[in-house]
């Protein structure tokens, strides 16, 4: 965490003097960065090299605490991209202005990314849309639209029709009577341009892009780390907690950062949010942090992702550095603060909570995506060719995506970027290796001149089972909650989807069995003594069987607990005793004599068993307490005594 070096003694800083990598010029070692920031600024020329002295960035970032493996992946990405405002393309390249306005951004800092020349462009291979609005524009059609046509059969592939295309090329010369009804084919020839643009068969994109540079542009780093917004403008979504309005963007503007913990499921932003806060602010390892603070007042934003994972006591020593201001602690989490984040340091934090990101507000991130990449979009209710409106002059294809594929992934993802980002890099890169199409008339294989993403491409690049459920997080417990209320209000249908979303999302079936078991006594109980013996039956027969064909063993126990008669009589009472014995005060009555046992002579004399009535002796009721003495009377069914 702490940094050796000239620099860290104001003292020595004053001595100790350096020569300016640019100008040449020399000066006290404590100035030379804030010296840097105006020479650069000054000098763009030399930018290249800014920091290729003693008091390089990246060099005092050695000292900082590890970051972890996301948090280098968040540098590494915020590396590649284009500086979106000045003060972004300012701050990467040193520390800055003297005093509070001006300095190396932390994220910069902190996440060592590597120096770059002010206003080079920094993801050469990778055109990122800056549009303000990159969501679609001209489309016919609403997700919803897409999600009741998902189930409807997808065209015809194109590679399908380019194979039949050829296969007439090659002399068979017969009409394809599929062709007018199947909105997978194009004729080139029959298509009007002019009629075309009107026809807004394809969504017109600045430039077309082959599948060759797509191709190499999808390759390395995820799609979604590429992605990554740097400002609040291309932040999609989450208007509750970083809207207009709120409180939190007020902070942000003003430039009062407070310690965090942002909560949300995962991909839906979080790390992204704290990255733009980190780049968007003009603050700047703990004894650096001092230093910072008390010599440059400028302030250090520590972002940890995944807070949760750090146990108490590793939590217990961010406090007295958060309490006192050094760091503004920015924690990510999808676990539930309260019980994950210790007490002390959640008192010192504001929790933000974000929510998984509605399907508009995917479709507009994977919109944005597919724009950079230079795919075209396919609207399906327009079955033109968009081949021959191509201005896209290479030897290499030309990729589409169709609408509903977008509109499918949108929903698929669940609300989570990632996913959805990831899933498109999947199913792209995926149709584009292996895009070379078996002529079977002909015999030979060849290169398409389209490529077309389908749905069925983004939904194999998804993977659907993390997507709907997180088996080891909150979601786990939501949704087994939701199925326990779901049979306790005898709701059949929505205990069946509780149970069909975590069995689908790979939950283990006997977690599910042994709550059922407990639901058996807990919301059953008497009213049908025969649920506990179903739900003994269904866990022993998902031991027995596993999954997949245990599922309607538990459906089947499901709407038999949702359709029964609930009582929870005894759940009750017997929390009536348990909270008598909790709330007692001093020792617990004794046994009553005549209930205990005599298996010894000396047991007899002290008189244990003496008066007790053998009941089946006697053909009437009998009268005898079985309470002890002090609770003579008491019913802990019908109120709790204690
Ligand atoms: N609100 C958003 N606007 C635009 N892009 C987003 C948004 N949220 C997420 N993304 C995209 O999704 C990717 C993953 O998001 P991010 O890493 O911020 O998620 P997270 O909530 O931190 O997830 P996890 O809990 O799994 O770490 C980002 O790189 C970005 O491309």
């Amino acid at each position: 965490m702490e940094v050796s070096g000239p620099e860290d003694d104001p003292f020595l800083s004053q001595l100790h003097q350096v020569q300016c990598p640019v100008c040449q010029q020399m000066m006290p070692a404590a100035h030379i960065n804030s010296h840097l920031d105006r020479c650069l600024l000054l000098n763009p020329a030399s930018n290249a090299e800014p920091a290729a002295g003693p008091h390089r960035v990246s060099e005092r970032a050695k000292g900082l605490s590890p970051p972890s493996a996301k948090r280098r992946r968040l540098s590494e990405s915020s590396a590649l991209k284009q500086p979106a405002t000045p003060t972004a393309a300012e701050s990467s390249e040193g520390e800055g202005e003297e005093g509070d306005d001006g300095g190396e951004t932390e994220s910069r800092e902190s996440y060592d990314a590597p120096p770059t020349p002010s206003g080079a462009r920094l993801i050469p291979d990778f055109p990122v849309a800056r549009s303000s609005s990159p969501g679609r524009k001209g489309s016919g059609k609403r997700p919803a639209a897409a999600a009741a046509a998902a189930g409807s059969a997808s065209p015809r592939s194109w590679d399908e029709a380019e194979a039949q295309e050829e296969e007439e090329a090659v002399g068979d010369g017969d009409a394809d009577a599929d062709g007018e009804d199947d909105p997978g084919h194009w004729d080139a020839d029959a298509v009007d341009a002019a009629a075309f643009e009107a026809s807004g068969g394809v969504r017109p994109h600045a430039r077309v892009l082959a599948a060759e540079e797509i191709r190499q542009m999808l390759e390395g780093k995820p799609l979604a780390d590429k992605m990554r917004p740097d400002t609040l403008q291309d932040y999609i979504g989450q208007s509750r907690a970083v809207g207009q309005e709120t409180l939190l963007r007020s902070l942000l503007e003003t430039n009062e950062i407070p310690s965090l913990i942002l909560w949300g499921p995962p991909g839906c932003g979080k790390t992204t949010l704290a990255h733009i806060i980190a780049n968007n602010s003009k603050k700047h390892s703990i004894k650096q942090a001092q230093n910072e603070k008390s010599f440059f007042k400028r302030k250090t934003i520590l972002f940890i992702d995944e807070i949760h994972r750090f146990n108490k006591s590793q939590q217990d020593t961010f406090l007295p550095h958060v309490e006192c201001g050094t760091i503004t602690l920015i924690g990510a989490t999808t676990e539930n603060p309260s019980f994950q984040v210790n007490a002390a340091l959640l008192s010192r934090c504001r929790v933000i909570v974000l929510e998984k990101l509605p399907v508009e507000a995917m479709v507009t991130i994977l919109m944005r995506a597919i724009n950079s990449l230079g795919i075209h979009v396919l609207d399906s209710s327009r079955p033109t060719d968009p081949l021959s409106h191509s201005s896209n002059s290479s030897s290499e294809p030309s990729v589409f995506i169709e609408d509903k594929a977008v509109d499918t992934l949108a929903y698929l993802s669940d609300g989570d970027a990632r996913a959805g980002l990831n899933g498109l890099q999947l199913a792209v890169l995926a149709r584009l290796c292996s895009r070379k199409i078996f002529c079977k008339k002909s015999g030979q294989t060849y290169s398409p001149s389209r490529v077309l993403i389908s749905e069925n491409d983004v939904k194999e690049g998804l993977q659907k089972s993390h997507i709907l459920y997180d088996r080891a997080g909150e979601e786990h417990y939501n949704c087994i909650s939701a199925l326990h209320k779901s049979m306790r209000g005898s709701d059949q249908s929505a205990s069946l989807y509780w149970l069909a979303r975590m069995l689908e999302g790979g939950e283990d079936p006997l977690y599910v069995a042994r709550r059922l078991v407990r639901f058996a006594s807990e919301d059953i109980g008497l009213a049908d003594p025969s649920a506990l013996t179903q739900a003994v039956a269904a866990y022993q027969g998902c031991h027995f069987i596993g999954m997949p064909e245990c599922e309607v063993l538990l459906a089947q126990c499901v709407v038999y607990f949702a359709r029964a008669p609930k009582s929870i009589e005894v759940y009750s009472a017997y929390n009536n005793v348990k909270a008598c014995l909790r709330n007692h005060q001093g020792p617990l009555p004794p046994v009553p004599l005549h209930l205990r046992n005599a298996p010894t002579r000396l047991m007899k004399d002290l008189g244990y068993g003496k008066g007790y009535k053998y009941n089946p002796m006697y053909s009437e009721p009998v009268d005898q307490e079985y309470l002890p003495e002090e609770l003579r009377g008491v019913d802990f069914f019908k109120q709790r005594r204690c």
